[in-house]
């Protein structure tokens, strides 16, 4: 598996007369995780979704290693792209192991069986994400961190080069959320994700695009986006960013506007 080279490039998207996203561009290298952050509302998911074409933009272009993914066969799409989106409505009457071999069918041709190759992928990505122990579990009978992780698995099974989350953290426990975006960070493929956690987002992704009322505000490396006036703009919270003395990552500690006492 390798990373695919992705380029937004002046993304505008609208409802109506409302416009979600509005001249948007950015990129990811090869390989790289990129973080999208920003508040709510703010319009991640929907710029995410132009990405995993779900949502055509109304002006601008989503490049994915040079070709237009807008254009691009669906097949090749498939293999290229996979998606995890915030609440999917997955209620599938399947098991566990059979939701993440769904990741496998773009590999495959039209009804052919799980080669012993689809097998060891399928085992390897419900290990990746903790849940070999329910490969034989109903889908709609597990937990919601649980399913996440399930669906986390099944984009792995895709072997993506590109690979889109919406709030990928949602509903997990903290050591699955740090155990997971270890994983992403650590694919070879090129990772974009939004993320509303700024100190994860700081330490997992090595770049972040911070969006606000659907316009990117600021990019680059975690330091030097997330400044105390950067959130004090954005969010409207004061906040202390400091150096961790362990991670050498920023450390946000949001200052609430009153002692408790
Ligand atoms: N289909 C739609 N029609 C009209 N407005 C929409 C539509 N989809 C989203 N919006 C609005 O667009 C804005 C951006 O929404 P979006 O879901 O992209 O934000 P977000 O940054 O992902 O938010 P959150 O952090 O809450 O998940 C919001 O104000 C939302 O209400």
């Amino acid at each position: 598996m390798t990373g695919s080279e992705l380029s937004v490039d002046g993304v505008t998207l609208t409802a109506g007369a409302r416009h979600l996203v509005r001249d948007v561009s950015l990129t990811a290298r090869p390989g790289e995780t990129i973080g999208l952050v920003g508040p709510n509302g703010s319009g991640k998911s929907s710029l995410l979704r132009t990405v995993y074409r779900v949502l055509r933009p109304d002006a601008g272009q989503v490049r994915v290693d040079g070709g237009d993914a807008w254009s691009m066969p669906v097949r090749h799409l498939a293999r290229t792209v996979a998606a995890v989106v915030q609440d999917s409505a997955a209620d599938f009457d399947l098991a566990v192991r059979e939701v993440v071999a769904m990741g496998r069918t773009p590999h495959k041709r039209l009804l052919a069986g799980d080669t012993s190759e689809d097998a060891g992928v399928i085992d390897s990505a419900l290990l990746a994400v903790d849940a070999v122990h329910l490969a034989d579990r109903p889908f709609d009978r597990l937990s919601g961190g649980e399913r996440q992780r399930v669906l986390i698995a099944r984009a792995l099974a895709q072997q993506p080069t590109l690979l889109v989350l919406d709030e990928p953290t949602n509903h997990l426990d903290i050591r699955h959320q740090l155990s997971v975006l270890g994983i992403l960070r650590r694919l070879p493929a090129t990772v974009l994700l939004a993320l509303h956690d700024l100190n994860l987002a700081a330490y997992y992704c090595d770049r972040l695009h911070v969006l606000h009322d659907g316009e990117v505000t600021a990019s680059g490396p975690p330091a030097d986006v997330l400044t105390p006036r950067l959130l004090a703009e954005v969010y409207g919270v004061a906040a202390e960013v400091t150096t961790h003395p362990r991670t050498g990552a920023p450390q946000v500690t949001f200052l609430p506007e009153e002692p408790l006492s």
